[in-house]
């Protein structure tokens, strides 16, 4: 028996995406690495499962799996390749798609051109909903790493994020960071650690180490998380031009109590069938 698949990408941030209304999909942890795995698999920065409505007021629920196999809660590329799937394949023809997460309810706009603009809901700030271990809610955090003192910002987007801000992306310690930051003992679920260098009020340049992907073409929640923490911080104003390796995001956010807007685009790139 075989699984059809879409693979799919949002700025090169990409995804296999299975269809779980109108077929069976079966996974586990050690599946989901062989699936996401780019030699012996298909490939892919995560896996993205559409199945039937769970919260009243929803058309679809969306679950979200990293290439190591761990489910989270919230993707923002794959939010828009999720609302380009089910159109594609005729699961809907709604222009806007009222959707469920793990983290929530999201909602999806497909543009007259193409674009996918997502309401992604309100950023949680409060260190013990992102989770991160501090005294009390800060614009910033001192943190220790590998003997280094840094400055982050912590936010949760439905997932948790660490931003730091540098002067020079290029030369940003990335890999060296990304990891240590990313497992690191005061975030009790692990952590995406962004890299953000400002250019000018609206626009930033950012990279994304990502918990359960390492270092992607661009993360969704990366680029909320990281205006957010710009506008806290009092460097940004909205809207901001995201530019990640993979391509641009325009990020919208009013200030606390509001929901964050992500706009950007989502392609397929194939289709095929793998054996279950
Ligand atoms: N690439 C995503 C985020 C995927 C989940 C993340 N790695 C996590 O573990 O929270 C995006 O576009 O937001």
């Amino acid at each position: 028996m075989k699984l059809r698949f879409t693979k799919m990408q949002g700025l090169g941030n990409d995804f296999v995406v299975f269809d779980a209304i109108r077929q069976r999909v079966e996974l586990t942890p050690e599946i989901i690495r062989h699936y996401a795995d780019r030699r012996f698999g298909i490939g892919c920065d995560q896996l993205l499962l559409v199945e039937p409505p769970r919260l009243p007021g929803t058309d679809f629920h969306y679950r979200i799996f990293n290439a190591d196999g761990s489910e989270v809660e919230q993707c923002g590329n794959g939010a828009r390749c999720f609302a380009r799937f089910v159109r594609d394949q005729g699961l809907t023809d709604k222009d806007e798609i009222p959707v469920g997460t793990a983290a929530g309810r999201i909602r999806l706009h497909v543009e007259p051109d193409g674009q996918v603009r997502v309401d992604m809901g309100c950023p949680e700030l409060q260190p013990e909903r992102i989770p991160f271990l501090a005294e009390a809610e800060a614009d910033t955090y001192a943190i220790e790493v590998a003997d280094r003192a840094l400055t982050i910002g912590a936010i949760s987007m439905g997932n948790p994020h660490a931003v730091l801000i540098v002067d020079d992306l290029d030369r940003a310690p990335v890999a060296e960071l990304g990891p240590l930051l990313a497992s690191h003992p005061r975030f009790p679920q692990r952590v995406n650690v962004g890299f953000m260098q400002i250019l000018s009020p609206n626009q930033v340049r950012l990279r994304v180490y990502e918990r359960g992907a390492g270092e992607t073409l661009a993360c969704g929640t990366g680029a909320c998380a990281a205006v957010v923490s710009g506008q806290l911080r009092g460097h940004l104003s909205s809207p901001t031009r995201v530019s990640l390796p993979g391509g641009d995001l325009v990020i919208e956010w009013a200030g606390p109590a509001h929901s964050v807007w992500m706009t950007g685009p989502a392609t397929p790139v194939f289709q095929g069938e793998i054996e279950r």
